[in-house]
Formats: C-alpha cells, sequence, structure tokens
C-alpha cells in the first residue's frame, strides 16, 4: 500500500505534441480512483508514466514519501493490467500466474501454492493447468490480474482491463475488480472511459481532458455536482441538456433563467440567486438531467417549459421522449474545448528549454475566451425521462416541470458559476 503524489506532471511527445499538461492529484492509501476521460486525453499515458515506462517531461510523481519520478519500473513496487493482458502462450494459467514469484526467487511449490489460491479468488480455479489459448476473453483477464497482484503490488494499475469483453462478463469482472482490491487494500488507478465503470468502481473519479483534470471527486460528487459543463455531458446516460440562457435580474431581486421563448426564475429561497445577481445579463448554459423535467396537465403552472412531443422511445424501465422547445442546446463537448495541443515543431527539446516548450503549447492551446472555440448552439431538443408507461402521442404538446434545485448553471466556458457545495 501506498499513497500516490502527481505533482504538475506534463508529458510532450516528439518535442511538440502536449499529452499531459501540468497534472497534479493525490490518491490516497489504498484508494480506488478511477480516470475517466475521452479517447486521446491522456489516462494511458499518465499510467504509464507512474509505472515508469514513459518518461516524465516535467514534474514529480511520489509513492508515499519516495520521489519515485526517475525509480526504474521494476523499483516502483507498480504492477499493471493493459486492455488485453499479455499472456505467456506456453505456459499453463498456473505458471503464468506464479511466474513473477518465481522471479523474485520463491521456490516452485510456495509459488504454485500462491498462484492456486489466487485463481480461486479470481474464479479462474478450474482451469489453471490450461493453456491461454484455450481460455475465454474473461478468464484471459483474469490470469492477466493474478499474474499482476501476485506480488502483492503497492500500486495496482489497470488500463480499461474490460474493454475487450462482452457485457456480462464485463459486470461480472468489474465487481470482482472492486471488491477484490478493497480485500487487498491496494491503491489501485483504474483507466477507463466507460463511466458506468467509472461510477460503480470508484471512490473518488477524476475527469480528464486534453491532458487536464477538470473534477476530481466522489461518483456522486461529480455527477451531481460537476464542476464543467463537459464534466456534466460526460457522466450520465441520457446526456444532460445543456441550455442556452441568459440572466435576468427581475423585481425584488429575483434572478430568471431566459431562454429566449421561455423562461425559468428561481425561487427566492435558491441561495445560487445570491451569486446569479452578479450576473445580470450573462450569457449561461443551463444544465438539467433528463430527470429534472416532470411532465405537467396544468398549463396555469409557473416554471414550466412548453414543447412538442418529436419523438419517444421505450427504454424498458422507462420512455425517454425528445420534445422540441425551440431553446438552443449546447454540445458539451465543445464548451470550452481548448484548441490542438500543439506548438510549432520542436523536436528533442533540451531540459533547459523544457519550460519554453510548455508555455509556448500552452499558450497555442490556451487561447482567451473570445478564441476558444465557441460552444456550438443548435436547436435541438429537451431530452427527459419518463416512465415506460406514459401515453402520450407524437406531435402533441407537452408542459414541463422543471425541478429547479436540479439544474446547473455554467459560463460560456462551461465553469459552473452556481456553485455553493465543494
Ligand atoms: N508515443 C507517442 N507519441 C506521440 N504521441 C503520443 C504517443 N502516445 C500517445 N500520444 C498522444 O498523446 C495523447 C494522449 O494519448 P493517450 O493514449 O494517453 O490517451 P488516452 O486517454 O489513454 O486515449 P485512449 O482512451 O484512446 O487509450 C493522444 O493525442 C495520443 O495521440
Amino acid at each position: 500500500m501506498t499513497a500516490i503524489r502527481l505533482d504538475g506532471v506534463s508529458k510532450v511527445f516528439e518535442g511538440e505534441h502536449l499529452a499531459v499538461d501540468e497534472l497534479s492529484l493525490d490518491i490516497a492509501d489504498g484508494e480506488f480512483m478511477v480516470l475517466l476521460g475521452p479517447s486521446g486525453c491522456g489516462k494511458t499515458t499518465l499510467l504509464r508514466m507512474i509505472a515508469g515506462l514513459e518518461r516524465v517531461t516535467a514534474g514529480e510523481v511520489w509513492f508515499g514519501r519516495t520521489n519515485g519520478t526517475r525509480l526504474p519500473p521494476k523499483d516502483r513496487q507498480v504492477a499493471m493490467v493493459f486492455q488485453t493482458g499479455a499472456l505467456y502462450p506456453n505456459r499453463t494459467v498456473r505458471e503464468n500466474i506464479m511466474f513473477p514469484l518465481q522471479i523474485a526467487g520463491h521456490g516452485d511449490d510456495d509459488a504454485s501454492s500462491t498462484a492456486a489460491g489466487l485463481a480461486q479468488i479470481l474464479s479462474i480455479g478450474s482451469v489453471l493447468d490450461r493453456m491461454p489459448r484455450t481460455l475465454s476473453g474473461g478468464q484471459r483477464q483474469r490470469v492477466a490480474i493474478g499474474r499482476a497482484l501476485v506480488r502483492r503490488p503497492n500500486v495496482f494499475l489497470l488500463d480499461e482491463p474490460l474493454s475487450n469483453l462482452d457485457t456480462t462478463m464485463r459486470t461480472e469482472l468489474r465487481q470482482e475488480i472492486g471488491a477484490m482490491t478493497r480485500d487487498l487494500n491496494v491503491t489501485t488507478l483504474y483507466v477507463t472511459h466507460d463511466q458506468v465503470e467509472a461510477l460503480t468502481l470508484a471512490d473518488r473519479i477524476a475527469v480528464m481532458r486534453d491532458g487536464r483534470i477538470e473534477d476530481v471527486g466522489t461518483p456522486a460528487q461529480v455527477y451531481n455536482d460537476p464542476a464543467t459543463a463537459f464534466v456534466a455531458g460526460f457522466l450520465g446516460a441520457p446526456r444532460i441538456n445543456l441550455l442556452s440562457a441568459t440572466v435576468r435580474v427581475t423585481a425584488h431581486h429575483r434572478v430568471a433563467l431566459d431562454f429566449g421563448t421561455q423562461s425559468i426564475a428561481l425561487p427566492p429561497p435558491d441561495r445560487r440567486s445570491l451569486i446569479l445577481r452578479h450576473h445580470d445579463g450573462a450569457q449561461v448554459i443551463v444544465g438539467a438531467r433528463s430527470n429534472a423535467f416532470r411532465i405537467i396537465t396544468n398549463e396555469d403552472v409557473a416554471n414550466q417549459l412548453s414543447g412538442t412531443l418529436r419523438a419517444f422511445e421505450f427504454h424498458g424501465q422507462q420512455s425517454i421522449a425528445f420534445v422540441e422547445c425551440g431553446i438552443e442546446a449546447v454540445n458539451p463537448d465543445q464548451v470550452g474545448q481548448a484548441r490542438p495541443m500543439h506548438a510549432v515543431p520542436h523536436r528533442d527539446a533540451p531540459a533547459s528549454a523544457l519550460t519554453r516548450v510548455l508555455s509556448r503549447i500552452r499558450s497555442a492551446r490556451t487561447a482567451a475566451p473570445a478564441e476558444l472555440a465557441p460552444p456550438t448552439h443548435r436547436r435541438a431538443d429537451l431530452v427527459i425521462e419518463l416512465p415506460a408507461d406514459a401515453d402520450l402521442k407524437r406531435g402533441s404538446r407537452i408542459h414541463l416541470a422543471l425541478d429547479t434545485t436540479r439544474i446547473h448553471v455554467f459560463d460560456q466556458t462551461g465553469r459552473r458559476v452556481d456553485r455553493i457545495t465543494r
């Protein structure tokens, strides 16, 4: 067991491509941290730097009180499992799992019985004497996990270990990974782009984008109280509705969110009014998850949005409705998106030039707000969840009450402007 501290860690590939950008993160001793983010955001690179498989361009990696930035991989007490755990094809399951122990000088009997014990925990006890080619994908991943854990590492790194498995196998192994790492109390860093894996497994989730962390917190914190519109859009299915609005301060300092043709007022007890009052006239993005809406029949109710039911999908336990309200929607992937993380090509930058390279790449991507890719607005449907048996007709007019306690307000760059907690 050991805590990990990433202190301003950066990775520049080939002197010009910034894959990880001055990232800092503390992972507690025994914690299960999930790195969640879209493809290409730098998750694997970060994991490989912790394992010592990739050189850190700038910053430091600490294991407990040891500065491990320059330690060779074998001295880090770190084990890693990849998407497809590579096994020795000519060794049995038992031999694969016991191999790291034999390398470390354990006797064959001792290594064999330890491997067998671990195989039982991993539910592969019955295939101990089979060759890897005769195993299912899930069994092979279990062997890879067993081989990684057999030497009781201080840190366990997993890079999308379930991505090549079918849904049933994924759910099963996901639960076992969670249970096992907690039993072993090993500090775990788990990379995925799958929000379900992140929400179900993590003690805390760090949401990455463009080489940086946009938010870090417990699954409930990042889901219910996201730091940015991107994080709000990355977690949750259906995706959160992001609606373009203008803040209006009305009589008695009440705050309304004006969507153009319709508007919603925050009730006076809502403490966020005290913050939003200072943003009168500002363009904002309002985030409302599909279950924050409720269909109402009374047209006179205040704080409602109205629209036409365009489509309706049956999803088993619930239905998803698409309501055309004439409100501008914003694409979460494009809010506050930085430019590509490149600078003028500059190969093999000497250490003394490092800071200059980093700042040049950063200034190329951290453009002034006006230069950031503007959020793409389009007229789109509100996506709302309804009971599976909701009796609605396409093309009918419907009225939606919005639970304002469950909305988030972001500025044009996607940062929260209504945050009270965290
Ligand atoms: N060896 C390399 N040389 C140059 N660029 C690289 C190298 N390895 C990774 N990159 C780039 O660094 C960025 C981050 O890559 P990385 O693999 O860490 O992302 P990721 O979040 O793990 O993506 P995925 O989920 O697709 O595996 C990408 O733009 C990638 O193209």
